[in-house]
């Protein structure tokens, strides 16, 4: 095996909370990237895909481990990465030409030098004659490539790629992804090795050599292996088709064996997350939750979830959710990733409206402990309200502020759905379904 450019050793990264706890993003992760490879990290959202590249390029450092760029701590050399971001992250003053040699110019190039280079690069991706657009006039694949073109003009020796394709239609992406392996297989660009995060399947199993799953709470590698099938890859053949399963299988597998929780060099308290005393909620709604449901119906009660995927159009991080969501609540198992509705996920996708919210109350309450205890806390009150701010502050102790929200906004959408609880926006409190609009408080009444 070739040498590591690229060497993470027991990385890690976790957050301060206002209290003693600590969140923990990623624990203890070996992890190296090597010449000549394309390395695929792939995860459910949250798991720390982000996070882990950041660290790797430096941009981030971790809260224990190490780092090393060819064997020397990366904060003591010069690194050579560049980045290609989703949203593309040009400068929308500057034109085509402009931005692609922004880092030349920040790595103090000779203006004749950075100029022959970037029109050189920008030739390459197939955008000449572009040079004097700005950034507004680009379609956003052509945006894209000169994203691309501005992370290759430094000819850096590790391309990062943060969901790249993502924000582009399907034709576009596919046909940006073919260049880049082109330029890749035809060494018309010197970089060494390439790192995409994605959390696209098949994008994963079409261009890397090796690809790593990552799994959540906090983020770890759940399998990491190698990709040895011919480009280019036919999407339809078998073992193209296989691998793609198999890592369907490693995402919806529950894990069973957890792995040792985490310490911080001082000896703080690390929550790992699994052992919270909430579980955290998938943020599906119940329209969706019902909608997957009734698909698996239609399909005799059970299916393969990548071929659920392929049916509804979605992508995993958009089908995940909903099937965490409905794994937890009951309606459906997961194993060997397939679904199987169970006996009451049957009867709540044959119901109708009103008798699937009576279903979904019984489940929800019974299942999730942040909707139980919101109910009990708005039957004791005596005017059957509760401040939001009451669950806030027990949810922040192991979640991040935006995490807190998310899972607050969720609570919410499925108590209204089950019409266990309402929420007065205004007044930001839980109140009883039934309760009547609360008179404004005096001094907020004008005279
Ligand atoms: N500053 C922060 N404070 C607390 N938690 C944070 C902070 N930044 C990120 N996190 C948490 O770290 C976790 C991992 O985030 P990250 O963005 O790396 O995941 P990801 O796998 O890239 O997700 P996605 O696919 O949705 O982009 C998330 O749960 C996020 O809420």
């Amino acid at each position: 095996m070739k040498p590591a450019i690229i060497r993470a050793e027991r990385v890690e990264k976790y957050y301060a909370q206002p209290s003693e706890n600590r969140i923990q993003v990623i624990s203890p992760t070996d992890l190296s990237i090597a010449e000549g490879e394309i390395v695929a990290l792939l995860g459910p959202s949250g798991s720390g895909k982000s996070t882990l590249l950041r660290m790797l390029t430096g941009l981030s450092v971790p809260s224990a481990g190490k780092v090393f760029w060819h064997e020397k701590p990366i904060a003591e050399t010069e690194i050579n990465v560049s980045i290609v971001f989703q949203n593309f992250a040009l400068f929308p003053w500057l034109t085509v030409l402009e931005n692609v040699e922004a880092p030349l110019k920040a790595r103090g190039l000779d203006p004749i030098e950075r100029r022959r280079r970037s029109k050189h690069m920008l030739d390459a991706v197939g955008l000449d004659g572009f040079q004097a657009a700005y950034p507004k006039e680009l379609s956003g694949g052509m945006r894209q490539r000169v994203g691309f073109a501005r992370a290759l003009v430094v000819e850096p020796e590790v391309l990062f790629m943060d969901e790249p394709f993502s924000a582009l239609d399907v034709l576009t992406a596919e046909n940006l992804r073919s260049e880049l392996l082109e330029l890749w297989h035809k060494k018309t660009i010197p970089t060494k090795s390439i790192f995409l995060v994605t959390h696209n399947i098949e994008e994963a199993v079409q261009l890397a050599d090796r690809i790593i799953v990552l799994g959540r709470n906090p983020g770890h590698v759940r399998t990491d292996f190698r990709v040895n099938l011919q480009h280019p890859r036919d999407r339809k053949a078998h073992a193209f088709l296989d691998l793609v399963d198999y890592i369907y299988k490693v995402l919806t597998q529950p894990e069973t064996q957890p792995p040792a929780l985490p310490r911080t060099a001082d000896g703080k308290r690390v929550r790992d997350q699994r052992l919270m005393s909430y579980q955290m909620l998938p943020h599906a709604r119940p329209g969706g939750i019902a909608g997957l449901l009734e698909l698996l119906l239609d399909h005799n009660g059970k299916d393969d979830i990548y071929r659920l995927a392929d049916d509804l159009a979605f992508e995993i991080d958009d089908l995940l959710p909903i099937v965490d969501a409905a794994s937890l609540l009951g309606f459906l198992t997961v194993n060997e990733g397939d679904a199987a509705l169970t006996p009451i996920g049957i009867e709540y996708a044959n119901a109708e409206i009103l008798r699937q919210k009576d279903i979904f109350r019984e489940v929800a309450v019974e299942n999730v402990l942040l909707l139980r205890q919101i109910v009990r806390a708005i039957d004791a009150k005596s005017d059957h309200t509760v401040p939001e701010e009451f669950f806030h502050d027990m949810l922040d102790e192991q979640f991040s502020e935006e995490e807190t929200q998310r899972q607050l906004e969720t609570a919410i959408n499925w108590g209204r759905f089950a019409e266990l609880f309402d929420f007065d926006a205004s007044r930001r409190r839980f109140t009883h379904p039934e309760a009547l609009q609360m008179p404004p408080d005096e001094d907020e009444v004008v005279a």
